[in-house]
């Protein structure tokens, strides 16, 4: 898991750390951070050349704004001019941070205006404009010097986040964009959502002492590969797991072919498709090795594309008396019992959670993490909350989110597959969380992968392969390089 925390719970973990430590120079580990990982770039694959010489000749160009971020940059500039970089600091909000403007210039940094900078060359640029107290966008002459970086394909190190990032969302107005960033003590939002993570670059995370506890845990790639089911020697049909979808109507008989299509293509042992008439002839057409006959399952799928239908409390009881795990979805989450079995997973988005909770749909926008933990506490069972970041919030009121994806992946019928791939992963025996987790997971990683507006049924036909190189054996860590790449 990935620690995450907002711009908020990092301002109150720095707070906690100066009572603790009163007179500590946090500023100084941070700028040090960034110095160490500046060289780290520099130096590239070619430590040989490290020599003195070598060092005297390569520039570095350091964008600074007038807070803290500007300051880490400034301290940053200053270590590496007295070990012999060449460094220039270049004010882009007109004012620059005292302390760390003195600092830089003691140690004997040049100073560059934001258009004069445009024409020198630079083997290096850190952007310390904005970090977390940033508000989104930069102002122009920012994002004239990030165009001619990129131009210049000259490497750009961020502080904490890219400039005109807001630290907890995934949302791009105008930014910098990064080859690297380095954070500190956790990472935030803006490192993990999307479309923000693809401006950081690789993000590395700097210990400089202080604790963030309330920060969130996130799965990453490497979780989602050591979650995912893989089929062993001793492995059958049965022991891989039968996922029973009774899902779709004569009306949405799509929804039921995009949840088998999801459990299928996610790695079922066997897929029953026990829904009416109109769906299985679909099911037949497009995945003849469903099994459209009644026989025992180890998770159901349900309530996609059920429609509006008077029967539908009587077909959720039919599955949830079964005994096994369950996949709650759609129309069957307006039709819910007080309590649910605990091993079941309910799929709602935000309209539908709202519906769950007896709120308006804006009071769970507001606050989804919250109402995803209300409703795993209200029905007893685990919700993982379908959106830009998934929650997963489980009966005893642990949360976790899963992998964020891009938003290609909001369209009619990606819940659908959604449900089936978490059926999959209950019949595998993942606990209601983890198959909330991975499927979730799945699915992003399978839009970063082939990003573009890929139908809900393409992109389930892409999750083999997408699940071949996640399990693929290898060293640990690569699988992450690899879908970091
Ligand atoms: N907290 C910690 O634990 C630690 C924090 N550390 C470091 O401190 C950083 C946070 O520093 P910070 O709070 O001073 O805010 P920062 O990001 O420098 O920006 C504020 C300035 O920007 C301006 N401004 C804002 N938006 C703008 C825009 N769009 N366009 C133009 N201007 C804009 C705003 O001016 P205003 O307009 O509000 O007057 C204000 O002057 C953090 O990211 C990390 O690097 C580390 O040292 C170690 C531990
Ligand atoms: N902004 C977003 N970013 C990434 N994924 C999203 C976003 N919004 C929705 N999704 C994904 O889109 C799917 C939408 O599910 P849902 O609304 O239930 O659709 P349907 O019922 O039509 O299948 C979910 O799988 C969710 O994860």
């Amino acid at each position: 898991m990935t620690t995450v925390c907002t711009a908020e719970q990092m301002r109150t973990a720095e707070r906690a750390f100066f009572d603790a430590h009163p007179g500590a120079d946090l500023m100084a580990v941070a700028a040090h951070a960034v110095a160490t990982t500046a060289v780290t770039m520099l130096l590239g694959d070619e430590p040989l050349e490290e020599s003195a010489e070598w060092i005297a000749q390569q520039r570095v160009l350091v964008m600074a704004g007038r807070g803290n971020n500007g300051a880490d940059g400034l301290f940053a500039a200053a270590e590496l001019c007295r070990d012999g970089w060449v460094v220039d600091v270049c004010p882009v909000l007109g004012s620059l941070h005292e302390a760390g403007a003195g600092a830089a210039q003691e140690a004997g940094c040049g100073e560059v205006s934001p258009v004069d900078a445009l024409d020198r060359h630079y083997d290096l640029a850190i952007d310390a404009v904005l970090g977390i107290g940033g508000r989104p966008s930069i102002p122009d002459s920012l994002a004239r010097l990030d165009e001619a970086l990129a131009g210049a394909d000259t490497p750009v190190l961020a502080v904490d986040l890219p400039s005109g990032l807001s630290a907890d969302s995934g949302e791009v107005v105008r930014c910098v964009h990064a080859r690297t960033t380095v954070t500190f003590a956790s990472r935030k939002w803006c490192h993990l959502a999307r479309p923000a993570a693809a401006c950081c670059g690789r993000v590395i995370l700097a210990d400089i002492g202080v604790a963030v506890p309330d920060a969130d845990q996130v799965a990453s790639v490497t979780d989602l590969a050591d979650l995912w089911p893989v089929p062993g020697p001793a492995s059958d049909k049965y022991s891989r797991g039968v996922v029973g979808c009774d899902t779709g109507s004569s009306q949405y008989p799509g929804a039921g072919v995009l949840g088998v299509l999801g459990a299928l293509r996610s790695g079922a042992g066997m897929v029953r498709c026990v829904g009416p008439d109109a769906v299985r002839q679909h099911v037949m057409d497009r995945t003849p090795s469903v099994v459209c006959a009644a026989g025992r399952v180890q998770a159901w799928v349900v309530g996609s594309g059920w429609g509006d239908d008077a029967g539908n409390a009587a077909r959720l009881d039919r599955r949830l008396a079964d005994g096994v795990p369950v996949v709650v979805d759609a129309d069957a989450l307006a039709v819910l019992p007080r309590r649910i079995p605990e091993g079941c997973l309910l799929t709602p988005h935000a309209g539908e959670l709202a519906r769950m909770l007896g709120i308006d749909r804006a009071e769970v926008e507001a606050d989804r993490r919250g109402s995803c933990l209300a409703g795993a506490r209200m029905f007893g069972a685990t919700v993982l909350l379908k959106g830009s970041i998934q929650w997963v919030a489980t009966p005893d009121q642990q949360i976790s989110a899963a992998l964020p994806g891009p938003a290609w992946t909001a369209q009619a019928g990606s819940g659908d597959t959604l449900a089936g791939v978490c059926g999959t992963l209950l019949a595998a025996g993942l606990s209601a969380r983890d198959a909330g987790l991975a499927g979730a997971g799945l699915q992003a990683l399978a839009a970063i992968l082939s990003p573009g507006p890929w139908s809900p049924d393409q992109l389930a036909d892409r999750f083999p392969e997408v699940i071949g190189r996640l399990v693929a054996p290898g060293p640990v860590g690569a699988v992450e390089r690899e879908f970091s790449a």
